[in-house]
């Protein structure tokens, strides 16, 4: 199976596996999903009433092979609102193909899922973040996608989507506006930015140089993931919010000892989980603030 084809992939299977979630998902029916990054898994843990499903009892799955991401789905209810929550994404540097790692998106359109919440830690390379700010994505650079790799490539499934999907639309204006209004009334507005995304390949993080040309291309905030569900996502018209959990400062400067490693990430991301969760939570009943999420 290579990058360059959806080899593999086929509209049943998709059917299979979200004929089998129907089956276990009970009374639940979500039209939220959320998808937590390295380390958020916490976000899983305030869902209410939770029906545990592990990837690995779920068709067509793969394994989440990353230290932070449990590998599990979570039914169940935030603040009463029915949701379901990835605890564990794929990986493009995990060796999956793009496929695999958009197929859940594509499992949660058949369950009924409208919107998707996708965090993500990534590393800040705009000089004004700190580390611990939140990021709310504004648009994305997919080096990934501009280089070939895509849960688009092969022949299109039309069943979901068009050939050829419009991304300027990729995150949702009106809820990003909600999310910030959000975050504000919670006093985050301090460590709440929006920028853009840098999808890189990993897993090695990047040389200086690298970041640099990041910097210079408007990028905002590194990372290795989230492009591919967003797309996905959008091609088959889930709704998309998306927020960046800063969780390490990217080294710009040769003249330092200082590194970056997976374990600062899951750090910080320990650090930040209760503010993450506060957020999620309370976005979503606030308010007038999620309305638009109950995508009626
Ligand atoms: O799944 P996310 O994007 O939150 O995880 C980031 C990217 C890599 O998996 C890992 C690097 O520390 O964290
Ligand atoms: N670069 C890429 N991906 C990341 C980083 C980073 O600095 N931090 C967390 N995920």
């Amino acid at each position: 199976m290579t990058s360059s084809s959806n080899e593999g992939y086929s509209t049943e299977k998709v059917r299979v596996s979200a004929d089998f979630l129907k089956s276990k998902m009970g009374n639940v029916k979500p039209k939220i999903g959320i998808i937590c990054g390295s380390g958020l898994s916490g976000l899983g843990e305030v869902v209410e009433n939770k029906i545990v499903v592990k990837y690995s009892e779920i068709p067509s799955f793969v394994e989440s092979t990353v230290p932070g991401h449990k590998g599990q789905l979570v039914f169940g209810q935030i603040s009463g609102k029915d949701v379901v929550c990835m605890q564990g994404r794929f990986h493009p540097y995990e060796g999956y193909p793009g496929w695999v790692v958009g197929f859940p998106l594509r499992v949660m359109k058949l369950i009924g899922i409208e919107m998707v919440l996708a965090t993500n830690a990534a590393g800040g390379i705009n000089p004004e973040f700190k580390v611990g700010d939140f990021m709310l994505i504004k648009d994305h650079i997919s080096f990934t996608g501009l280089a070939g790799y895509t849960p688009l490539v092969g022949p299109n499934d039309s069943s979901f989507g068009p050939r050829f999907p419009p991304m300027n639309d990729a995150y949702d204006k009106n809820l990003r506006t909600l999310f910030k209004q959000c975050a504000s009334d919670l006093g985050y507005d301090d460590f709440m930015r929006d920028g853009v995304y840098c999808n890189v390949f990993g897993p090695s993080y990047e040389t200086i140089a690298e970041l640099r040309l990041l910097l210079k291309l408007g990028g905002d905030a590194a990372g290795m993931s989230t492009v591919q569900e967003v797309v996905t996502a959008r091609h088959c018209g889930i709704k998309v919010i998306a927020c960046s959990l800063i969780t390490n400062e990217c080294i710009l400067e040769y003249d330092t000892d200082k590194t970056v490693c997976h374990d600062e990430v899951l750090q910080t991301a320990n650090d930040r989980a209760h503010q993450m969760q506060t957020l999620v939570t309370n976005s979503q009943t606030s308010r007038t603030h999620w309305q638009p999420l109950h995508c009626s």
